[in-house]
């Protein structure tokens, strides 16, 4: 089977690139910029003719969450159009499509972990973005998938685990929000949720389809838990580490308001394609490991 991945440098798409050789007979082909840029539709429609791919999986966004507030039109194009335009060039090829989506879809009033039924109402400019890049591909084309994550981390890119290890260098204190909470998730995990899904349709061409999920790590903190963690393991492991002091979010003010609890609930996913993500704390602690061992 042979799925067409967007983005080449993204956390998910490198990780996807990584967990790939253990799920024999899926074939990943990245295309990103500049032969193929959210921001301009025939690039797309071209890539998907030329690739001729069974899965079109969409991993590249405009994921600067603070950014898209004073850069609505971009965000919008290649979070929301963009996500229309590959769903359409998908159907027009025979392809299905894998949408990535996010848990600031949600306001974060409510006190549960969201189910996927859940009223949707984003309270930023990429949230919103998201969920019309949501709808957009349901609209598109009846053979899709959607999967909704949080709080992504991995070895790669930009992420919170390499921000804290980095400010860690050269700070001995640092404050965390304490009063926004949801489910932490490596790339890695997510890359072995999806491979097992495409797995899946080797022997169950059907199976699932033309629904949302939530696949997100085990588990759930605030960020300020999720930055004790991080130095916990550095420190164990003799790494950077500094003292973390909970703030309210009212003491951390953004360009972007931030959902205060966004977990989300993974049960749907498990139950249809059978794969448990790790809890968060064991994700965090292997990728915190692998980061200083590389160093
Ligand atoms: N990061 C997170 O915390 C979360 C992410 N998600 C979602 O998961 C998915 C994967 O996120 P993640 O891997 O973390 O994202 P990253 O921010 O790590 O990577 C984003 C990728 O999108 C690419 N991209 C951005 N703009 C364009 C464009 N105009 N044309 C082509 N490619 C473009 C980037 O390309 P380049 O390398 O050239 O810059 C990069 O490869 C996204 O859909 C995101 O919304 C959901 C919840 C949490
Ligand atoms: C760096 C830092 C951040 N914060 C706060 C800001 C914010 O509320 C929270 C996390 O900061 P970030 O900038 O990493 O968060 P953010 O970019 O909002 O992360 C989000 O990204 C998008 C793409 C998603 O889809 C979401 O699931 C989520 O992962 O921590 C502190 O309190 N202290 C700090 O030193
Ligand atoms: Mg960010």
């Amino acid at each position: 089977m042979k799925i067409l991945v967007t983005g080449r440098a993204g956390q998910l798409a490198l990780s996807l690139a990584e967990r790939a050789s253990y799920f024999p007979g899926i074939e990943l082909v990245f295309v990103g910029r500049p032969e193929l840029d959210l921001e301009d539709p025939t690039s797309l429609e071209r890539a998907i003719a030329g690739a001729r791919p069974d899965v079109v999986l969409n991993a590249a966004a405009y994921t600067a969450v603070d950014q898209a507030e004073s850069d609505i039109d971009t965000a919008r194009k290649v979070n929301a159009e963009a996500a229309g335009y590959l769903g359409r060039a998908a159907r027009a090829a025979g392809a299905r499509m894998i949408q990535i989506s996010t848990d600031y879809v949600f306001d974060g009033e409510a006190a549960e972990p969201y189910s996927e039924d859940a009223a949707i109402a984003p309270i930023n400019i990429y949230g919103r973005t998201k969920a019309e890049g949501e709808a957009a591909v349901r609209e598109a084309l009846e053979e899709h998938i959607i999967v909704r994550t949080s709080w992504v981390f991995s070895p790669f890119g930009k992420n919170f685990v390499r921000t804290m290890l980095s400010v860690a260098q050269t700070r001995e204190t640092l404050t965390v929000v304490d009063d926004q909470i949801g489910c932490p998730s490596s790339a890695l995990d997510l890359a072995d949720g999806i491979l097992s899904m495409i797995a899946r349709w080797q022997r169950d061409p059907r199976h699932g389809l033309g629904r949302t999920y939530h696949l997100v790590g085990g588990g759930s903190c605030s960020w300020a838990d999720f930055a004790r963690q991080i130095f916990a393991t550095s420190a164990a492991h003799g790494g950077p580490t500094a003292q973390v002091t909970g703030v309210r979010s009212a003491q951390w003010p953004t360009p972007a308001r931030r959902p205060r609890n966004s977990r989300l609930d993974t049960s749907r996913f498990i139950e249809t394609f059978g794969y448990r993500p790790p809890h968060w704390r064991d994700a965090t602690a292997q990728v915190v490991a692998r980061l200083l061992a590389q160093n």
